[in-house]
């Protein structure tokens, strides 16, 4: 570990691999995370990393936590606290603007994507690829038979209609990572809902083979509560909208009743 940390004076470690985690009141999430994280990346000597943890001002004693692992970890661990703005996705805009990797990482703080997986991710780059997605609809993977049934049944739906968009399996898991490049290629990022990635995605015009997927299970949020609300849901059907627009032309109104259709057909599916 000792390669990890950086003592009074000494410059920046040079890195190659940031990973960001939006976080939002996790303080019981954010030792177990660093810590397997680095134990993970230990064993990938050519993975240089930083954690950069984007916190929305939750006052949880998260920026004191991440203080206490800088002593061990140096400035490879860090804490942006935003005290203006709010969301998931904009805070991942925000930590994928001050990474100093090439290859970037959105993760989140919860323990619901595992730390010994993002090794693999970071590795899925080699070959030219642009885009690594960790994907819960691969071989030998799985989610928690506890997740709860709603959140299958919303995450299926919210999946359904993201398919025109894009050809990767699982552009809603949240686990994935970008290149600099492609990152920058992408623009205006709508960045008021969680889907992130589905917005890079298209925005950036991704190819499918330069999509790398790694699959991964999904585990249950370890501490706290989930954030995702009716009002985060809404704005996904608007994202959506927006990208329906961006990606076809299409006016809003014919946006509108594709988006309506392709519901119907699924609630009928799940009923009958
Ligand atoms: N900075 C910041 N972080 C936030 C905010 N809202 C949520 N987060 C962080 O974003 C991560 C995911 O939020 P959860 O509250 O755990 O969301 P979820 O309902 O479990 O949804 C997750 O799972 C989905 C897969 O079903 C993912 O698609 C989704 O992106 C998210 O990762 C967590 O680390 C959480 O702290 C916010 O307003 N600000
Ligand atoms: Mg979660």
């Amino acid at each position: 570990m000792a390669s990890r940390s950086r003592k009074a004076g000494e410059s920046e470690p040079e890195v190659n691999s940031s990973i960001i985690v939006p976080a939002y009141k996790e303080n019981g999430n954010i030792t177990p995370l660093v810590t397997r994280l680095f134990a993970a990346l230990d064993h990938h000597p050519n993975l240089k990393a930083e954690v950069i943890i984007v916190d929305d001002n939750s006052r949880d004693g998260s920026v004191e936590t991440v203080e206490q692992l800088q002593s061990q970890y140096g400035y490879n661990v860090r804490i942006i606290v935003r005290t203006t703005e709010r969301g998931l996705s904009s805070a991942v805009v925000r930590g994928f603007q001050e990474a100093r990797g090439y290859q970037m990482l959105c993760m989140d703080a919860d323990l619901q994507h595992p730390p010994e997986s993002v090794p693999s991710l970071l590795n899925a780059f080699g070959n030219r690829k642009e885009f690594v997605l960790g994907t819960r609809y691969g071989e030998g993977v799985s989610m928690d038979k506890d997740w709860p049934l709603h959140r299958q049944i919303i995450s299926a739906g919210a999946r359904m209609l993201a398919r025109p968009l894009t050809s990767a399996s699982d552009p809603m898991s949240g686990f994935f990572g970008i290149t600099k490049d492609s990152f920058n290629r992408a623009g205006q990022i709508n960045a008021q809902g969680f889907k992130i990635a589905l917005d890079l995605l298209v925005k950036a015009e991704i190819a499918k083979d330069a999509i790398a997927e790694v699959p991964f299970s999904f585990g249950l949020r370890a501490e706290g509560e989930s954030k995702l609300t009716g009002k985060v849901m809404i704005k996904y059907l608007d994202q959506l909208r927006e990208l329906y627009i961006h990606k076809f032309g299409l006016p809003t109104i014919l946006v509108a009743i594709i988006l309506m259709f392709f519901l119907a057909v699924y609630l009928l599916k799940s009923i009958l």
